[in-house]
């Protein structure tokens, strides 16, 4: 590997000439490959409009040369991100990668990991086509229309406290119970899909609460789903079950009913984890934070603020599933910081017998999420007495 020495960001209080349409600063500084860079960036701003806001249109006469110096700008701002994920062990990138624009005479040696434009994995497949979907989605509701719509939204329901409350009521992992009509590891779970029917059946039976697939292209669900269960008025507080790469699309959850998010680890640097955090607490959604290894386990522990983890027993790169993964993440010193941090771990996929449920309970699980062995099932509600082994409404 070459040299990477030390990525930091040191971003400069811009150098603002009020009369100027142009703002400079510098940002970032970095030593890549033991060698200080400072980028400087250029931002347009035309009167009247928001600081920010950089757009093609923004450059008139000598325009075409900043327009590819924004443009190299931008790709190397990606890049580097990427780069700051490798270091955190990530694996997943972000887009599919591109070379420098054309003219590209800048400072930096990037590495191409994969000169041809095919994802490595599903999981990484999945996140490149999520990238291209948000941003279409961003230009039909922009983040200010979004952030007027939460006025009216379903006000948040307390997750972590349905959870808690319903582990001290049994003495059992609490359920959240999902909503899944299919998955690319296993196809089509459930033929003849009612999302509604199938949430009321899981309350029936005793889930603390519910995660809702939305993801259309790969898992068959949808915000509609989402929306019509919040809205038939069941009252497990809902996780929405998404593919977060984009901080757009926590305001678009909530404003569609959701009281829970997903944050990937193995997709989101910890610089977007925080800050994803961040906005999660400000709207009211409670954040699943999900790990697969130790190295997110450990990276996840590291930052203030979770109160909630999710051990993924599915690898998502490689559609294995393996429960005693739950087991392996709690042991010994890891285990012991989760109890000092009083964090509260959700077991999650592979889990299908009253067996499953008490080995990862004895690894310290105190709610778990169960999708294909409690959806399949023609009766939802008949489906958790089995998983349990024992009605859990009591
Ligand atoms: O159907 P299972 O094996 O019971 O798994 C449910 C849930 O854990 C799984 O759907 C899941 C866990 N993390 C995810 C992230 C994205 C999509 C799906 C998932």
């Amino acid at each position: 590997m070459e040299a990477l020495m030390h990525v930091g960001f040191r971003v400069y209080s811009d150098s603002i000439n009020p009369s100027s349409r142009f703002k400079s600063c510098k940002s970032p500084s970095i030593l890549m490959e033991g060698r200080r860079t400072n980028l400087t960036c250029i931002r347009a701003q035309q009167p009247g409009t928001k600081e920010g806001s950089v757009s093609a249109t923004a450059f008139s006469g000598s325009s075409d040369s900043l327009v590819e110096e924004l443009k190299t700008k931008d790709w190397e701002i990606k890049a580097l991100k990427d780069e700051i994920a490798a270091t955190q062990g990530i694996r997943i990138r972000r887009r599919p990668p591109t070379g420098p624009p054309l003219h590209y005479v800048g400072p930096f040696e990037f590495r191409l990991q994969n000169e041809g434009n095919t994802p490595r994995n599903i999981l990484e497949e999945i996140v490149w086509n999520k990238d291209t979907e948000v941003t279409r989605m961003k230009e039909k509701a922009s983040i200010y229309s979004l952030k007027k719509a939460l006025e009216n939204a379903p006000p948040p329901r307390d997750f972590l406290g349905a959870l808690k409350a319903s582990y001290v009521r049994t003495g059992l992992p609490a359920l959240i119970a999902e909503v899944k009509k299919a998955s690319p590891s296993r196809g089509v779970l459930r033929e003849d899909f009612h999302p509604v029917e199938v949430a009321q059946a899981y309350e029936k039976g005793g889930a603390a609460c519910l995660s809702v697939l939305t993801d259309a292209k790969y898992f068959q669900g949808s915000f509609e789903n989402l929306e019509a269960i919040r809205s038939a008025g069941v009252k497990c507080p809902l996780l929405c079950k998404e593919f977060i790469v984009d901080a757009w699309q926590l305001y678009y959850a909530r404003t569609k009913g959701a009281d829970g998010v997903l944050l990937i680890a193995a997709v989101l640097p910890d610089l977007d984890i925080k800050y994803m955090l961040k906005i999660c607490k400000m709207i009211g959604l409670t954040a699943l934070v999900e790990v697969h290894d130790e190295n997110e386990m450990d990276r996840m522990l590291a930052i203030d603020g979770i109160e909630l983890i999710g051990i993924n027993n599915r690898n998502l790169e490689t559609f294995e599933v393996d429960i005693s993964n739950t087991k392996k993440l709690l042991e010994g010193k890891r285990g012991e910081t989760i109890r000092q941090k009083d964090i509260l771990v959700v077991g999650e996929s592979g889990l299908f017998t009253p067996a499953d449920i008490a080995y990862v309970q004895e690894a310290g699980v105190k709610a778990i999420l169960v999708g294909e062995s409690i959806v399949k099932q023609k009766d939802p509600t008949e489906g958790i007495r089995q998983l349990f082994g024992k009605d859990i409404l009591g």
